[in-house]
């Protein structure tokens, strides 16, 4: 792989059955590859023996190289510069525990303002400006070593695969195990970190330094897959349907279960939606009877768009246990080896590898043990549940945005029309100058949303935040569909066909939908914000 090689010696390897060419330095041998090329054969044939640099980046992305490289490279130009110290970018070494932070890493590090080291794209908007080195009061160095990790970790595991398993509407379950073993489901229940359950720790985080911008940055980071389908496999299902058990579940349940499903063993999902209730709860029709003995709930009902619940063990359900309207909804664990419990697939527009599924409850005996907090008084764990949930919601769609944004910058900067690199078209530049201000502004109040919610006790934080946190969702929603159509314009029939350059545009633009309507409709959202925050405001004494 390593032979070194001269322009000469590279020129007399240019026939169809000696085949080699230059891409930046690196010769690449593709006498076998050509058959399979899907550009076609007599496109490399036309290269052959010369350096093709200019070509390969006008038809392809860096993922195609990260891919091929270590199959087809068969060493380097003699003139070739030695390659530079590593940047301080996804490269960067995991920082070991040992290694790890010096600074406190409470969120009041409002002290901490000297700007941390530069990380990640130099393009301007397509990460947060902290990762530029911009001042902020929010991050240290514990977090810089966090988004190191995991981005190394997606770099390396992740993001070859995702369209590979996006397309299988699958991801591998080893994969799941990772997020266990590595400490990440255990960071993303939006509490302290839980080591009373699980013995496996962030390395680059010490646990008691996790906080809630430790949780916003392996999200983000997370959603650099650029696919829907990929972070909600991974954390779809967990991430809302764990947090309740932590929070309203009895003792014995919770340390008969929760272990296994830290450590990426078993699965949990979130069951609430149904045919017939969706952002109106309250409706719900799933019902849950005492039985006559008062030791088991008889349950019967379906519920429906249930992320990752073909693959769930366990299935946090609301039920309904009294009356019509909110105050007759309990939450009740599920499990899937009860009798009667069963589950399909359903095929949906987007988020392909989240597994959307169709589950039907047909007289399951569920424990009364199983009851998270007390009957009827479910509502509220449900409400407060949604403000995490709508947080995961916004971190990804202002990722997605940012991806949408930051692939048409580069595509833009190269792509040629009328004479003109399209970037050159003040047309183009006015649609990324309505991206990133729209991303740039709605992180912003991201990040003091996510400062307060680590300031405010948990009841504080749901009636003071909840209306702005509706509010963000619905924000960070349309600019994600915006973001979407947006680059989708830019990138033309590339991002209308699945793959290639346009691949991840394609793909996030059949996610939108299933931003913008779970976990609260756009216009629910938007209403919801005015009546939650007079409510409270009326309630602190605002007079009219
Ligand atoms: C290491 C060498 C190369 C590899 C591994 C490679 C791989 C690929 C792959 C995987 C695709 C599918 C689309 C995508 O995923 O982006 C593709 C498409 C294509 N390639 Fe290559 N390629 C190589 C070199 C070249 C060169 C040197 C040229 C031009 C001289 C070229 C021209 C094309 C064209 C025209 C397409 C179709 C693009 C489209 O559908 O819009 N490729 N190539």
């Amino acid at each position: 792989m390593s032979k070194v090689f001269t322009v000469g010696d590279v020129a007399s390897h240019n026939k169809s059955d000696n085949l080699y060419i230059i891409i930046d330095g690196d010769v690449y041998d593709l006498t076998k590859f050509q058959d399979d090329h899907p550009g076609g054969k007599k496109i490399l044939q036309r290269v052959a023996g010369k350096d093709a640099s200019k070509q390969f980046w006008k038809y392809h992305n860096e993922g195609v190289l990260k891919k091929y490289k270590a199959k087809l490279q068969v060493g380097s130009l003699d003139t070739k510069p030695k390659a530079a110290e590593p940047e301080p970018t996804a490269a960067a070494p995991v920082p070991t525990k040992a290694a790890a932070p010096k600074a406190a890493s409470t969120v009041a590090a409002t002290q901490e303002s000297e700007p941390l080291e530069p990380f990640g794209s130099l393009i301007p908007f397509a990460d947060p400006s902290w990762y530029q080195a911009h001042h902020s009061p929010y991050y240290n160095e514990t977090h810089a070593a966090l988004r190191a990790e995991v981005r190394a970790w997606m770099e390396e595991e992740v993001e070859p695969y995702v369209t590979e398993w996006d397309e299988a509407k699958e991801v591998p379950a080893k994969i799941y195990k990772q997020m266990g073993e590595r400490g990440y489901l255990a960071g993303l229940l939006g509490i302290d970190y839980p080591t009373q359950y699980t013995n496996n720790t962030v390395a680059s985080v010490a646990p008691e330094k996790w906080d809630l911008f430790h949780e916003l940055l392996l999200t983000d980071e997370l959603s650099r897959s650029a696919s829907g389908g990929f972070v909600w496999n991974v954390i779809g299902g967990f991430g809302i349907g764990c947090p309740p058990l932590v929070k309203f579940g009895k003792k014995e349940l919770v340390d008969r279960i929760l272990p296994g499903i830290l450590a990426g063993d078993k699965r949990i999902c979130l069951a609430i939606t149904e045919p017939d209730a969706g952002s109106d709860v309250a409706n719900l029709t799933c019902e849950a009877k005492l039985s006559e003995d008062g030791k088991h709930f008889i349950v019967n009902g379906e519920k429906k768009w249930i992320t990752n619940g073909i693959w769930a063990d366990y299935f946090t359900t609301a039920v309904r246990t009294g009356g019509p309207g909110m105050n007759g909804v309990s939450l009740l664990l599920i499990e899937r080896d009860m009798p009667g419990v069963s589950t399909r697939r359903m095929d949906c527009q987007g988020v392909w590898s989240s597994g959307t599924t169709y589950i039907t409850y047909e007289d399951v005996k569920v424990p009364v043990e199983n009851l998270f907090g007390k009957k009827n008084q479910g509502f509220r764990a449900i409400m407060t549940n949604f403000n995490h949930e709508r947080i995961g919601i916004i971190i990804q769609c202002l990722r997605f945005s940012r991806i949408c944004y930051s692939e048409s910058v580069s595509y833009a900067s190269k792509r040629r029309t009328f004479g003109k690199k399209l970037i050159e078209h003040p047309v183009i530049r006015l649609k990324l100058a309505h991206m990133a201000r729209q991303i740039e502004a709605s992180y912003n109040w991201l990040e003091n949303i996510i400062y307060q919610c680590q300031k405010m006790g948990e009841t504080e934080a749901m009636l003071k935040l909840g209306g702005a946190i509706a509010s963000l969702k619905a924000q960070a929603t349309v600019t994600f569909e915006f973001c979407a159509r947006e680059a989708s314009q830019i990138f033309g029939g590339l991002s209308y066909s699945r793959g290639g350059q346009g691949g991840k545009v394609e793909r996030l633009y059949r996610d939108v939908r299933a931003y913008a309507i779970p976990g609260g409709s756009e216009e629910i959202m938007l209403d919801l914000s005015i009546r939650q925050s007079m409510r409270v405001h009326k309630a602190l004494g605002m007079k009219l």
